[in-house]
């Protein structure tokens, strides 16, 4: 096979997200639910004839050397070469860029892991989903739980995952119109990062009910990022008259759990026009496993 075309890279939501403490190295220890719902972006793999990497769609504000998806795709080839002794072939990828940056959606990840498992695929590189997810996690904290590909309970720095229940329902999402620097919220000093570890049955249970789409926890990064980011909370007031509105990862985006599609298409048709938004379905699977 020569090419992969329209491979999905989905976004992420954190539906909580505790700091449960620091590490020596700076890195935060979380407890959070990450759900994959049905919005984001899509790429696609055509194999070359030399063994150069190439991205060939332009990404404003993103150099070709820096972006995730030509990191993730060095990476794997470099790992090809040191199991099979030869270079893959090299690949041209294109990107159809729909999730905002530093929107807390994970797409730089998403685009990352998806690279990981098309190229896995396409250069039959043979790679176990675990040896994927450690490769992939030094170039970013939620890569792992994109290739762990299910609605997932994650600990640590995010990358020790087990799978959990979520509600088969719809989100609604919308974009404040700022991006949040990751880094800039973790190392605010008013961060509280002492939330108490929870047990897993706790939450479980609570998801599964999910009594009136009241969130589990809270997002304790929301509280940083609503200060030094005011759209941000302007959006999570706005959309909290409909429901549990809440921030994902280190925001900006703000999002809330509704049962239909038709409750989430009622809450859109008021969303201020200052703001982007849409709707999203909570997916169980990754939905890349069915073209691999
Ligand atoms: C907050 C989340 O969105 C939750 O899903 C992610 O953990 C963040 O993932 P990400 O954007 O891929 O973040 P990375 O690029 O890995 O890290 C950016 C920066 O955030 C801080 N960081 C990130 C993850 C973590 N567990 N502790 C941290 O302190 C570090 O300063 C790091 O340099
Ligand atoms: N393919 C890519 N897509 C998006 N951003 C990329 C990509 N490659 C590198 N980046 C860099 O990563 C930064 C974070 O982008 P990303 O879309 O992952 O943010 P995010 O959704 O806030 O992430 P998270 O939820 O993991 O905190 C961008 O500002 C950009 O500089």
């Amino acid at each position: 096979m020569n090419s992969l075309k329209n491979c999905p890279a989905p976004a992420k939501l954190n539906l909580f997200l505790h700091v449960n403490g620091r590490r020596a190295d700076g890195y935060h220890l979380l407890q959070t639910v990450f759900q994959l719902i049905d919005h984001g972006d899509t790429l696609h793999f055509d194999l070359r004839d030399d063994d150069r990497i190439r991205r060939v769609t332009d990404l404003p504000g993103v150099p070709e050397e820096s972006d995730l998806i030509i990191r993730a795709a060095r990476l794997l080839q470099a790992e090809v070469l040191r199991r099979q002794g030869a270079l893959p072939r090299g690949v041209d990828i294109a990107i159809d860029k729909v999730l905002p940056m530093g929107g807390g959606l994970g797409g730089g990840s998403s685009d990352a892991a998806t690279t990981l498992m098309a190229l896995n695929y396409l250069w039959q590189a043979g790679l176990s989903k675990e040896e994927l997810m450690a490769l992939g996690l030094p170039l970013g904290a939620d890569i792992p739980f994109f290739i762990f590909g299910e609605t997932a309970f994650a600990e640590g720095v995010g990358e020790a995952m087990r799978p959990v229940r979520a509600p088969d329902c719809w989100y609604v999402v919308i974009e404040p119109g700022v991006a949040v620097p990751t880094a800039a919220i973790f190392c605010s000093e008013h961060l509280t990062r002492d939330t108490p570890v929870v047990i897993i049955t706790d939450f479980s249970s609570h998801l599964e009910k999910q009594n009136g789409f009241k969130g589990f926890g809270k997002n304790d990064l929301q509280q940083v990022a609503t200060k030094l980011f005011p759209p941000v909370a302007e959006a999570i007031e706005w959309l909290g008259a409909y429901g549990d509105a809440r921030m994902t990862g280190s925001g900006a985006c703000v999002f809330c759990a509704v049962a239909t599609e038709e409750e989430a298409d009622a809450v859109l048709a008021k969303v201020p026009a200052r703001w982007k938004s849409w709707k999203a379905k909570a997916l169980d699977r990754h939905p890349i496993i069915a073209k691999l």
